[in-house]
């Protein structure tokens, strides 16, 4: 199971293409819409979300609300691009408005400066408009096609806010994951906690009035996965793995953590490892989960808790220093637009780029073409697993 995504953030669309889908899975364009939605919100965002309205074509794969077993094509259209059409569209601008129109201002903290170097391009937006967030939405819709496969299967999965800005959504660890779901869908900030959500949303209106940027933590919870996915045997086979490096390689994301992270270098291992106790009617489980749900790359069927961290958005209003990479010349340029916080947002992207690999894991352990033989055969495997 893949994934590619094509498209520049004020082109004419964005494309999806996911491939490994079994067939014979219920799939359709709502599954997909409604993660988009959920992307698009969040306190704290830019103008450009007002603009956009994130709906998905299906456009290959699908047909009758079920999967066809060949490559699964979506495309989201940019609304904003009827107005950059002659800054995107094919034909070059007319030599008296190059200058003008090229951009020549790297921004600290974004792709702008390495990439123009890398590619050889003058024209800065030749790098801005593929390294933009904007590309996330696209990576949403395959996460979307995995979080229908994994609901099918009972997994839920769910990403919301912990921290912004040094404000803390303190977890209640025995939060069932209904409540997690419902809880951060109805907070602006998908904070678990009224308080912490209200003080989170000052902190932005803050830092937006002050025209700067704040990053912070988003968490993503998931249960249902059976203990043994993933694998220890190769170091490209580690679930846990995979996860870190997908995270990572969000737009803005700088750290992953699973379970208590980074604290556990200053505990003792008796106050790290979670005991291993039995039960008749549910087989083995840890007495604590303080590990995250995983141990030697592979599963151990306790919820899945990893964290990842956004630093605060490079765009800012209140400029850095910087230098035009035609005259040479310092320089700190106020800028159009850009979201102030996009912690929320990123929350609903983290939950879906780890739904990908929960359902890329499934499969290459339970290679089956048709979607009813992967059920069968991951309820005959809980099954073995529970009476181990
Ligand atoms: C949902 C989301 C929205 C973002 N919005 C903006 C934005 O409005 N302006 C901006 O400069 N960066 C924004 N970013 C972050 C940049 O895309 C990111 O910092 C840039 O691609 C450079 O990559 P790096 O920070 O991973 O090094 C956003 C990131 C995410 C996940
Ligand atoms: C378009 C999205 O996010 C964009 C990500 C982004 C960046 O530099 O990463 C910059 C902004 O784009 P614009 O300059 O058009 O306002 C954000 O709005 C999106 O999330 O769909």
């Amino acid at each position: 199971m893949r994934y590619l995504t094509a498209g520049e953030s004020h082109g004419k669309q964005l494309t999806t293409i996911v491939e490994g889908i079994p067939a014979l899975m219920p799939l359709t364009k709502e599954n997909i819409n409604e993660s988009l939605l959920r992307r698009q919100k969040g306190h704290g965002r830019g103008k450009r979300m007002q603009i956009e309205k994130d709906l998905v074509e299906l456009a290959g794969g699908v047909r009758h609300g079920y999967t066809l077993g060949s490559p699964i094509a979506m495309v989201i259209h940019n609304d904003d691009f009827k107005h950059w059409e002659d800054i995107m569209g094919e034909d070059p601008f007319p030599e008296d408005q190059k200058i003008r129109r090229t951009v020549t201002r790297p921004r600290p903290g974004h792709a702008d400066l390495n990439g123009a170097m890398k590619y050889g391009h003058r024209d800065i937006r030749n790098v801005l408009e593929r390294s933009s967030a904007r590309e996330t939405a696209a990576r949403v819709a395959a996460g979307a096609v995995a979080k229908t496969l994994l609901a099918q299967l009972d997994i839920k999965i769910i990403g919301y806010v912990r921290e912004i800005a040094g404000i803390i959504a303190e977890e209640n660890m025995e939060m069932p994951i209904q409540e997690r779901m419902e809880i951060s869908e109805a907070s602006p900030v998908r904070s678990l906690d009224a308080d912490a959500g209200q003080k989170m949303m000052d902190a932005i209106d803050q830092a937006k009035k002050e025209g700067d940027s704040i990053g912070g933590v988003v968490e993503v919870y998931i249960e249902g996965m059976p203990a043994g996915i993933g694998s220890y045997v190769h170091y490209d086979q580690k679930l846990d793995g995979r996860i870190a490096g997908s995270v990572a390689s969000i737009n803005a994301f700088k750290g992953v953590e699973f379970g208590i992270g980074f604290e556990a270098a200053r505990k003792n291992g008796s106050q790290v490892h979670d005991e291993i106790a039995w039960d008749k009617e549910k087989g083995y489980y840890r007495k604590t989960n303080r590990l995250g749900g995983f141990e030697g790359g592979m599963t151990t069927g306790m919820p899945i808790v990893v964290k990842g961290v956004m630093k605060p958005i490079p765009t800012l209003y209140k400029p850095l220093q910087s230098v035009d990479i035609e005259t040479k010349e310092p320089f700190s340029a106020s800028i159009e637009r850009s979201d102030s916080c996009a912690v929320p947002a990123a929350a609903v992207v983290m939950e879906h780029v780890v739904a990908f690999e929960l359902a890329k894991s499934l499969l290459e352990q339970f290679p089956h073409d048709q979607f009813p033989k992967l059920k069968e055969a991951l309820d005959s495997y809980r099954e073995e697993i529970r009476s181990f």
